[in-house]
């Protein structure tokens, strides 16, 4: 019911003044008030429809229906369409007043011409046609931002995975993307999802190793008020999970459960919404260990990985590197209008540092190369400070007098592993490049590490 109670006087001021088609009647049907507007559609003047009975008008055909008995018996709202005498139709709304007792004391009718309303629909179908080229432009856009053009493919570890990735994509199946900081685990999901026929829908990503623990489900299933969960708004797309391996042990269970049930509880509601949504989940660390270790949930480990693939470091992949370094070149020159150009000296340098950041930091270090000094062509020295190798040692650098030749190839040896170290990061690689096993790289580098 309706909740319009009556204080006092039903027809205040301003509905005097009202240049809107206004009636109130009585619950008798007898019309009390009439606005200077109304009447003009039955073709009768204001001062007719007072005192007149909405009954008596009905049966002359004038107020067809009459809108107060209908709202005397529903006690609450009415909207209908009335046709007027002159052939019009006016949508009606009828309110009731109620007295202290609860009882309908009046009724207050407001009609609309069907033109204005007209009016109100073509506008309607204006945005109505807006939204659906918003909605368009928004999926080109999507699409647009997991189209990641200019991708460089060339060693065998990154085809390799790419194109393991290539072939799952089609297969509605998780995908469980390992590999260090920056080698690209996000831009191969979104490649996943953009050959998937879910590729239409949305592809969103949650940042397992950044969002506060407290916030972790909520942000997956909503609160069922302002907050729309990821697993509704990504429903029949996919749902990038970075970082999984961070996830403390008590969300992975509540993470395990939800992929079981394939539906979870919005808020306090008892309604169960079902969800439809295609996990791709990343890694840094190595999860099969972290099962054995106790820190990572055997139950959900079997859920994800069915498609394990691994992007291994930059560094491992120089053929990458070598057509990373002149595309960045490429971009970033466009990006800040510039025209730079590498040194030979320069491409060498950057061909030889550990990148341990990976692609993200390669992609750093040239950015800032491009919109450092003034000079066309880059060198060595444009390098931000920390990327600058100290020079190479040459011999005479090294105090001959009064050493034994073992003692001074164990210093040539200390410089060599320094170097090598700072440029390749880890001591498999460092074994790989200096042609010996990495249990002796580790060895020199221990018998080195206090000297
Ligand atoms: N094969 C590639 N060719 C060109 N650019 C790439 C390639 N792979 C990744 N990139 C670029 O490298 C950057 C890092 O990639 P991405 O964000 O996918 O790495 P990530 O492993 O997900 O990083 P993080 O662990 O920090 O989330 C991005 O700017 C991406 O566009």
């Amino acid at each position: 019911m309706s909740s319009f109670y009556l204080e006092s006087n039903p027809t205040p001021e301003v509905f005097d003044s009202s240049q809107e088609d206004l009636i109130v009647t009585n619950r008798d049907g007898i019309i009390i008030k009439a606005s200077k507007q109304s009447g003009a559609h039955y073709g009768l003047t204001p001062e007719e429809l007072l005192g007149a009975s909405v009954y008596d008008l009905e049966e002359r055909g004038i107020f067809t229906p009459a809108i107060t008995p209908l709202v005397m018996k529903e006690k609450k709202k009415v909207v209908l369409v009335q046709e007027t005498p002159s052939g019009s139709r006016e949508l009606i709304m009828g309110f009731p007043l109620f007295d202290g007792a609860g009882d309908v004391e009046f009724v207050v009718s407001y009609s609309y011409e069907w033109s204005e309303l007209l009016v109100i629909q073509e506008y309607l179908d204006g945005l109505e046609a807006e939204m659906a080229s918003l909605k368009e432009e928004l999926s080109r856009l999507r699409k647009e931002t997991v189209e990641t053009s200019g991708l460089i493919l060339s060693s065998r570890p990154s085809l390799e995975a790419f194109s393991t990735g290539f072939e799952v994509a089609e297969l509605d199946v998780p995908v469980m993307v390992y590999g260090e900081h920056g080698t690209g685990k996000s831009t191969l999901a979104k490649e996943i999802h953009k050959r998937s026929g879910r590729k239409d829908q949305a592809f969103l990503s949650l940042d397992c190793r950044t969002i506060p623990e407290a916030l972790f489900e909520r942000e997956l299933v909503g609160d069922g008020r302002e907050k729309i969960g990821l697993l509704s708004v990504a429903d029949g797309g996919t749902l990038y999970l970075e970082g999984i391996d961070r996830l403390p042990l008590h969300l992975q269970t509540r993470l395990a459960a939800l992929l079981k049930d394939k539906e979870f509880r919005v808020g306090d509601g008892p309604e169960m919404v079902p969800f439809d949504v295609r996990l791709i989940c990343s890694a840094e660390g190595d999860l099969a260990g972290a099962v054995k270790d106790g820190e990572f949930l055997c139950e959900l480990y079997y859920m994800l990985q069915i498609v394990p693939i691994e992007l291994r470091p930059l560094m491992e992949r120089r053929e990458d590197l070598t057509l990373l370094i002149p595309h960045f070149l490429e971009v970033f020159n466009e990006k800040h209008a510039r025209e730079r150009e590498l040194s030979q000296e320069l491409f060498d340098a950057l061909m030889n540092l550990p990148w341990p950041g990976n692609i993200d930091e390669l992609q750093n270090v040239m950015e800032r190369l491009v919109v450092s000094g003034r000079e066309q062509v880059l060198r060595p020295d444009h390098l931000p400070m920390e990327y600058r190798l100290a020079p190479a040692s040459t011999l005479s650098d090294i105090g001959l007098d009064g050493r034994s030749l073992p003692s001074i190839l164990e210093s040539v040896e200390k410089r060599v592993l320094k170097i090598a170290k700072q440029r390749y990061g880890t001591t498999t690689e460092m074994a790989k490049q200096l042609g010996i096993s990495q249990p002796s790289v580790v060895r020199k580098l221990k018998k080195y590490e206090d000297t």
